[in-house]
């Protein structure tokens, strides 16, 4: 039964199936993954436990994270096949749309023969989707092919030894950890209601990742965190972005990285990743960012009562730690590859194919006019 008040765009508030994978808004500090919240984890977990978690229900045991770690380090390297398609993609192609073709392009390579494979061909994308996106920014921006295959031990720190050439500080290994814990899953987000309504269809996992990347592109949903940072670096004093936003909020304009679909008051992974950023801050030694994106936070709230989302804080960290902007979703995808897929199987545990109905709007039935009659 669809509630009247909350129905309507958007499909807010109605119901649109069921998952044991992850609440929003409900308990605890109000986001919780297979029942463990999330502030827990980001405090205590690798991310490769998460992403276990999620792919097999249960968090591992000390053996079973060897050696689940030591099978996605065997995963790491690149088809020649898929090399080539990632040097001919453009320097000024967006990253995303390299995630895009990258995925889908696996999918030619390694496609899923049928859905006893799935967690193997999860394994795979979780190993080697930080090997697509840093090969084709290293070829296309710095004229070098890497080798994706290294030794380190998480998936964080493989992304950013790729990307810069060198092992990460112990503190940006971290700071990836966490975020990428953060973005895990999200219950019924756009992207996740993109791949799981391909997975309804009996369509195979690429099919369903390739879907969910264009659905996380949008600003509205993942993309929302390159645009936060092109909005922050433009403020050059806490109290120049007051009166910017101040502008913008008169005109009406959104600001990315701020507000919710489902929370009300905040979003739980933002104290998070703030304390994270705050750290950074200090690290490298910011005396604008950080105090930017805090008067930022403070003038949404006075104004408007609204409050940052999980992407705002997570602008200001990945500049700290060197990523560049075009690379922040990018990241996201390396993270939610876990959540969706793991939607994907639940779907598939328990099929209908999704299927709404639309209200018609249209003009009443007419009869055709020959063209020669037009
Ligand atoms: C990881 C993630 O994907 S988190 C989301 C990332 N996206 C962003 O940061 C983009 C900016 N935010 C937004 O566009 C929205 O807040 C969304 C898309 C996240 C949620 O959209 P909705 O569910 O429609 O928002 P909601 O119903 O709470 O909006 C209430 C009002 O606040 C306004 N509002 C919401 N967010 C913002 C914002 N960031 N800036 C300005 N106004 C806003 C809406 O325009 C709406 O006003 P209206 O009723 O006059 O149209
Ligand atoms: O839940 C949403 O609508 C968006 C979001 O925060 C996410 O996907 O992480």
């Amino acid at each position: 039964m669809v509630d009247k008040a909350l129905g309507g765009a958007g499909l807010r508030g109605q119901v649109a199936g069921e998952t044991a994978l992850c609440t929003v808004g409900k308990s605890g500090s109000g986001l919780t993954y297979c029942g463990y919240d999330i502030s827990e984890l980001a405090d205590k977990a690798q991310f490769e436990e998460v992403s276990f978690l999620l792919s097999r229900g249960e968090l591992p045991t000390e053996s079973e994270l060897t050696e689940y770690k030591a099978k996605l380090k065997s995963l790491r390297g690149l088809p020649d096949a898929l090399k080539t398609v990632l040097e001919n993609i453009p320097k000024d192609a967006h990253p995303m749309d390299v995630m895009r073709t990258g995925c889908s392009m696996l999918g030619n390579l390694e496609m899923e023969q049928d859905f006893s494979q799935a967690n193997d061909a999860i394994d795979r994308m979780v190993a080697v989707f930080p090997s697509i996106i840093c090969y084709w920014y290293r070829f296309s921006h710095d004229g070098v092919r890497i080798e994706t295959e290294t030794d380190d031990d998480s998936v964080g720190a493989h992304f950013l030894r790729l990307l810069h050439d060198e092992a990460p500080s112990a503190l940006f290994e971290q700071v990836m950890n966490v975020s990428l814990i953060l973005y895990a899953e999200h219950e019924f987000n756009a992207s996740t209601f993109t791949a799981r309504v391909c997975a309804s269809t009996l369509s195979d996992i690429h099919s369903c990742v390739t879907g969910a990347i264009g659905s996380l592109r949008g600003p509205l949903h993942g993309g929302a965190n390159e645009a936060a940072m092109d909005m922050i670096e433009g403020f050059t004093s806490a109290d120049q972005a007051e009166d910017a936003l101040m502008g913008m909020l008169e005109r009406k304009d959104k600001i990315m990285g701020f507000g919710h679909a489902i929370y009300r008051e905040s979003d739980p992974r933002n104290v998070i990743i703030k304390k994270w950023s705050e750290k950074l801050a200090a690290e490298v030694g910011d005396d604008v960012l950080y105090p930017v994106s805090v008067r930022c936070e403070e003038v949404m709230w006075r104004e408007k009562k609204l409050f940052c989302n999980a992407d705002f804080f997570h602008a200001s960290a990945y500049h700290f730690m060197g990523i560049p902007t075009k690379l922040f979703t990018p990241i996201f995808v390396m993270s939610r590859v876990t959540g969706w897929t793991a939607h994907v199987k639940e779907q598939r545990a328990n099929n209908r194919i999704i299927r709404p109905s639309a209200d018609y709007t249209g003009p009443e039935a007419r009869s055709y006019t020959l063209i020669s009659e037009r």
